[in-house]
């Protein structure tokens, strides 16, 4: 018998990992472009889950942006079909109309219809094709931008959406992976006409950001860049427990927050409270900047007396002794 190629090993152990954290018999969904990633993801999709007892499926949505998206989603959903999956949807959807640009656009759309079909499917996890690289591109695109560490921390593995869970098996492996698996296995991957677009910024790392990185640095980068990720997204996970815990012992019977209980907390954990508590109180969470929660924490720290702070929502926080009280701010003024 011919070895299995190691690229297939890898992508099916990845894929292997992850199908034991779901239930017994449960049905999973593999969420494929057809590009190379998520179709390495579903191949090795359909060898595994049979052997540990899972049923698996794939969606593949259309988003009606490019000439031709239907034959392509029609051809990854044939493809899908002889490869043994069950059930196999098409699900074409409307981008135009929504918030945001076309990409934030899109990704919505897409979203929305993945967590659809895995409702109807009564699967509990929907499986997505990223890799090493594109948390790698994550990162950077994150740090160039100043995202602080919740961006720095990159995708999760999982992350749960309306009760379906988001999974990223193949976080640990490499494009040039993927790219190689199906090579080997015989499929042809679509390629993306956005993915090489230099108007998309990922695209741009992609083409002239990462190959200049790794050309001086080496190519351990990228592992570097995903490892880092992993780090800050352990750290983070720990100081945003740390602040709903400490949130708890903060809040006052009548929903205010007890400043006493604030002050001496390390800041990484007091602005998380803050932050926690501007949402509880009705500030409008996209809006809520890293100014808002400073001018919530001087109202702890740097207490002179100021006026009160103003959030998004409209919300109005003031001081009152040593208790700091949210209202809806009243209509007309604008904040700051
Ligand atoms: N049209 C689609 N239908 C279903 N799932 C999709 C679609 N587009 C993207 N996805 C899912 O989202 C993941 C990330 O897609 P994105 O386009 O950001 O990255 P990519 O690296 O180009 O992935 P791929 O090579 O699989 O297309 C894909 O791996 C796939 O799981």
């Amino acid at each position: 018998m011919a070895a299995l190629p190691p690229p297939v090993a890898a992508i099916r152990l990845a894929v292997r990992r992850a199908l034991t954290r779901t239930p017994e018999h449960a049905t999973v969904l593999v969420a494929c472009s057809g590009g190379a990633d998520s179709l390495a993801l579903a191949a090795a999709t359909a060898f595994v889950a049979p052997r540990l007892g899972r049923r698996a499926g794939l969606v593949t949505v259309d988003h009606g942006l490019q000439d031709g998206s239907a034959g392509r989603a029609a051809a990854v959903a044939d493809w899908a079909a002889t490869a043994g999956l069950d059930p196999v949807e098409v699900t074409p959807v409307l981008v135009a109309g929504r918030p945001g640009g076309p990409e934030a656009a899109a990704r919505e759309a897409r979203y929305q219809a993945l967590v659809e079909a895995a409702h109807r499917h009564a699967a509990g996890t929907v499986l997505l094709g990223h890799t090493r690289d594109d948390q790698a591109e994550t990162v950077l695109l994150a740090l160039a931008r100043g995202a602080g560490p919740r961006g720095l921390a990159g995708m999760p593995e999982e992350r749960e959406l309306a009760g379906v869970t988001l999974a990223r098996p193949l976080l640990d492996v490499g494009r040039d992976q993927t790219r190689k698996a199906c090579a080997a296995l015989g499929l042809t991957p679509w390629e993306d006409p956005h993915n090489v677009d230099p108007s998309y910024a990922r695209a741009r790392v992609r083409s002239d950001v990462l190959p200049v990185l790794t050309g001086a640095l080496g190519p351990g980068v990228l592992d570097n860049l995903a490892r880092t990720a992993k780090l800050i997204a352990a750290d983070t996970a720990a100081l945003d427990a740390l602040g709903r815990s400490a949130l708890a012992d903060a809040r006052t019977a009548d929903g205010g927050l007890a400043v006493p209980v604030l002050r001496d907390l390390p800041a990484a954990v007091r602005t998380r409270v803050l932050h926690g508590w501007a949402r509880e109180v009705g500030a409008t969470p996209a809006a809520l900047s890293h100014r808002h929660v400073a001018a919530l924490d001087a109202l702890v720290t740097a207490w002179h007396g100021q006026g009160a702070a103003d959030l998004p929502g409209p919300v109005r926080v003031t001081r009152r002794g040593d208790t700091l009280t949210a209202a809806r701010r009243p209509p007309g003024r604008v904040h700051a």
